[in-house]
């Protein structure tokens, strides 16, 4: 089935061309930030998720492989330790995930993007916002979760994961919890980060300890839980 391209408003937002019709329209951008923002807030605040867990992940992953398994697994082992679950709603690993949290019974929750290509919201999400940008969207992962696992994944799961990252290095947020979830996907990246970024000093060596790489779900359970608030 081949999929209709829509342009999406942060297309329109980033639009580097400035036309009239640009400049008309661009205080009424402004405006529907700031709807977002406030329906964001609005409805993770009424749903009163208590300490959830942001899980990112590849939106690839195979519905029939191990790794969507792991994701299930993960999002199970978080709920029954009594945390929410929030992704990105999409299909893939967050999908496992929230497939995983249904099955433990607590809140799952999936901040849906708008993309080029519809994709949908994957049926395990029982609370779902849907975001026009990026950028607001980000800001409820971050507001509404008190640790972060990353399952393998892509360019996304990397910007989402290194956004938290920096958050916690810089000391803009409180020291929460992050765990890589496999060894063999994410040790190449975290060999990188010491054997390289250390040593040309762009960052200090405790920064790569900001990181947990794990294979054991329930270590990675346990290191979220000093997150808690
Ligand atoms: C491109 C494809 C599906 C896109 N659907 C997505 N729906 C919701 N969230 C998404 C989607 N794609 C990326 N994200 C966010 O980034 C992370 C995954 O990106 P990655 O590049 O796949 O690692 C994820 O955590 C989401 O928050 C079909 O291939």
């Amino acid at each position: 089935m081949s999929l209709k391209r829509r342009v999406t408003a942060d297309e329109h937002l980033l639009d580097t061309a400035h036309s009239e019709e640009w400049k008309q329209k661009a205080a009424w951008r402004v405006m529907k930030i700031q709807a977002e923002f406030v329906e964001g807030f609005d409805t993770l605040e009424a749903a009163e998720l208590g300490d959830a867990i942001g899980v990112y992940g590849s939106a690839r992953t195979n519905v029939d492989g191990d790794e969507y398994k792991l994701g299930i697994e993960l999002g199970r082992k978080l709920g029954e330790a009594g945390f929410s679950v929030i992704t990105g709603g999409g299909p893939g690993a967050m999908e496992a995930a929230n497939r995983g949290a249904a099955d433990a019974g607590v809140k799952s929750v999936g901040l849906g993007i708008e993309l080029p290509f519809e994709q949908g919201i994957n049926p395990y999400v029982d609370i779902q916002l849907d975001f026009h940008y990026f950028f607001v969207r980000k800001v409820m992962f971050l507001k509404y979760s008190c640790g972060f696992c990353a399952l393998p994944g892509g360019y996304g799961t990397m910007d989402e994961l290194f956004e938290s990252l920096t958050l916690v290095q810089t000391e803009k947020v409180g020291k929460f919890p992050i765990a890589l979830i496999g060894t063999d996907f994410w040790g190449g990246l975290v060999d990188w980060l010491r054997d390289v970024m250390v040593r040309e000093g762009k960052i200090g060596p405790d920064d790569v300890n900001l990181l947990l790489v794990t294979d054991d779900l329930d270590e990675a359970v346990e290191h979220m839980k000093s997150g808690r608030k």
